[in-house]
C-alpha cells in the first residue's frame, strides 16, 4: 500500500488528487494539509470534499512535521503556492518522504533551494509544471518545431482562470525554456508602447479570466503565408 500525504488538500488540485488517490486500490491517503489557521482544521477531509468519511483529519502546515512523523507517508504531494511549497518540501524531505511537486511560480532561488533540499536528504522527487500527458507530448512538438522552423518567429500565449496566483504559468515558462535551449532567443513578457519585435525575441503573454482550466498556444509565424 502506498501511503500518500497531500499539501493543499482543499485547493482545486488537492481535492482532485485526493479523489484520484481514493480510487486506487494500492494507495491510501494518510494525511492532508492546509495553510496555518485554516478554519476546517481537525475535520474529516473526505467529508470536506464530498467523499464521505475517510478517517483522515485535516491538518495545518504548522503541524506538518509531527503529522508526518506519526503517519509515515511514502509520498508527499504538493500543490500549494511557491512560498509555502519550499517550506513544505523541506519538512517532508527531512522526514525522508519522497516528493511529487506540481506547484508553480517559483523564483530561480526557490527552485535551487528545493533541488538542494532534495539532494541533501536523498529523497526521490517528481517535479513538473504540468502532469497532463498531452501537454508533455506538446513539449516535444514545440521542441521539434523550434528546431525545424528555424526562421519562424515564436510567441507563447496562455490563459487561466481568474484565481491563478502566478503569471506566466509554469507551463508557459517550461515551453519558453524548451525554446531557449534550442535557439538563441530573448524572452519578452508582454509588450506595450515602443517595442518593435527583435529578430531573436519570444513573447510570453498571460491572460486571466473565468474558470478556464488552462490553455497554452505556441504560434510559429513565418513569412509568405498569405
Ligand atoms: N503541475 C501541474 O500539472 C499543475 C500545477 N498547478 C499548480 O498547483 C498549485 C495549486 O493550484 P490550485 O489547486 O489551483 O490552487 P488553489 O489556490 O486552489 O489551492 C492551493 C491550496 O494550498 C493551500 N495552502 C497554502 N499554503 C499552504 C501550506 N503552507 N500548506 C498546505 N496548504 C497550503 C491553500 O489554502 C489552497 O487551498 C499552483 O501553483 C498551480 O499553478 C495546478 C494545476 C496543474
Ligand atoms: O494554476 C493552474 O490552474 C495551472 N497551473 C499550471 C501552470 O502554471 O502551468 C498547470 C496548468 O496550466 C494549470
Amino acid at each position: 500500500m502506498i501511503k500518500v500525504a497531500v499539501a493543499g488538500a482543499l485547493g482545486r488540485m488537492g481535492r482532485e488528487i485526493i479523489k484520484a488517490i481514493c480510487e486506487q486500490e494500492d494507495m491510501k491517503l494518510v494525511a492532508g494539509f492546509e495553510r496555518k489557521g485554516h478554519e476546517d482544521r481537525g475535520k474529516d477531509i473526505g467529508e470536506l470534499i464530498g467523499l464521505g468519511t475517510l478517517g483522515v483529519k485535516l491538518s495545518t502546515a504548522d503541524e506538518m512535521d509531527n503529522v508526518l512523523k506519526e503517519t509515515k507517508p511514502d509520498v508527499f504531494v504538493d500543490f500549494t503556492i511557491a512560498d509555502a511549497c519550499v517550506n513544505n518540501v523541506k519538512i517532508a524531505a527531512e522526514n525522508k518522504v519522497n516528493l511529487v511537486i506540481g506547484t508553480t511560480g517559483f523564483t530561480e532561488e526557490q527552485k535551487k533551494e528545493i533541488l538542494e533540499t532534495i539532494e541533501k536528504n536523498n529523497v526521490a522527487a517528481v517535479i513538473s509544471e504540468n502532469f497532463a500527458i498531452g501537454v508533455n507530448i506538446f513539449f516535444k512538438v514545440v521542441e521539434f518545431l523550434t528546431k525545424y522552423l528555424k526562421d519562424y518567429d515564436i510567441e507563447i500565449i496562455e490563459m487561466h482562470h481568474r484565481y491563478k496566483k502566478d503569471a506566466p504559468s509554469g507551463t508557459a515558462l517550461k515551453i519558453a525554456e524548451i525554446i531557449k535551449s534550442n535557439r538563441d532567443v530573448e524572452l519578452v513578457f508582454g509588450r506595450y508602447g515602443k517595442c518593435e519585435r527583435k529578430e531573436n525575441e519570444v513573447g510570453v503573454h498571460a491572460l486571466r479570466g473565468g474558470d478556464v482550466v488552462g490553455d497554452h498556444i505556441v504560434i510559429f509565424a513565418g513569412d509568405g503565408r498569405g
